[in-house]
């Protein structure tokens, strides 16, 4: 069963408990469904959605536990509100707050430290891609992770095609997902991320070596994230 994550970014007030809870109604037995909403909402989802089989992740953390860092979370606080999951390294975080190579190992330790499942985000520019460099620039964001392969689930998001309606052609995604398999071995997860809904779903969701979506604007609406379920 693929694992659908839905990255929900700086959407959703408390308006959003209901779309969550939806979510946690329709899903099906054996459904691997996660939402990973703004850190303000995850204790209250986590009281919401206790005993269904939808679980929660944070968006992004700070590598320190505690300490003079405002405006931040910590990996522990994450864990703490409930979620099992936490996303790292994503294009917009990558982007947005600077975060390198050695900041991002900070993070993935201390999500590791906090019990958590690091989501780690890779994915080039369009001009990578068109320059044809898009796999050896994937392999080296892949470094990071590559002595914890086992530990980590690992999401290819091409950056041209988040939020864009865009998507990489089916050979385009098998190439990367075969790329990423061959370097990181068979224990990672892979996910692809990038305009996913619920009427491509299926499609990219069987393409080899993809074991699950990552999802943004589609997973803010219950009936389309569980129509990505659906095709899963
Ligand atoms: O984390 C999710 C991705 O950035 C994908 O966003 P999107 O589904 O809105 O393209």
């Amino acid at each position: 069963m693929a694992l659908i994550i839905g990255n929900w970014k700086m959407n959703g007030l408390k308006a959003g408990l209901a779309e969550a809870k939806k979510v946690a109604e329709g899903a099906k037995p054996g459904d691997q469904l996660v939402i990973c909403p703004p850190a303000t909402l995850i204790m209250a989802m986590s009281e919401a959605l206790a005993g269904s089989n939808v679980l929660l992740g944070g968006q992004d953390c700070h590598a320190k536990e505690s300490g003079a860092h405002t405006g931040r979370v910590s990996a522990e606080m994450i864990a703490d509100a409930g979620a099992t999951y936490c996303i790292v390294g994503h294009s917009e975080c990558r982007d947005e707050l600077r975060d390198d190579d050695d900041v991002l190992a900070g993070k993935v330790e201390a999500i590791l430290r906090a019990g958590l499942v690091p989501v780690f985000c890779v994915g080039e520019s369009l001009e990578t891609r068109e320059a044809a460099k898009a796999e050896s620039f994937v392999k080296g964001q892949l470094e990071l992770v590559h002595g914890i392969a086992d530990r980590v689930i690992v999401a290819y998001e091409p950056i041209w095609a988040i939020g864009t309606g865009k998507v990489p052609s089916t050979d385009d995604i098998a190439a990367m997902h075969q790329s990423m398999r061959d370097y990181l071995g068979e224990k990672t997860p892979l996910l692809y991320g990038g305009s996913v809904k619920p009427s491509n779903a299926a499609e990219i969701l069987s393409v080899p070596h993809v074991g699950g979506a990552l999802v943004g604007g589609a997973s803010l609406k219950a009936e389309d994230f569980l129509g990505i379920a659906r095709a899963a």
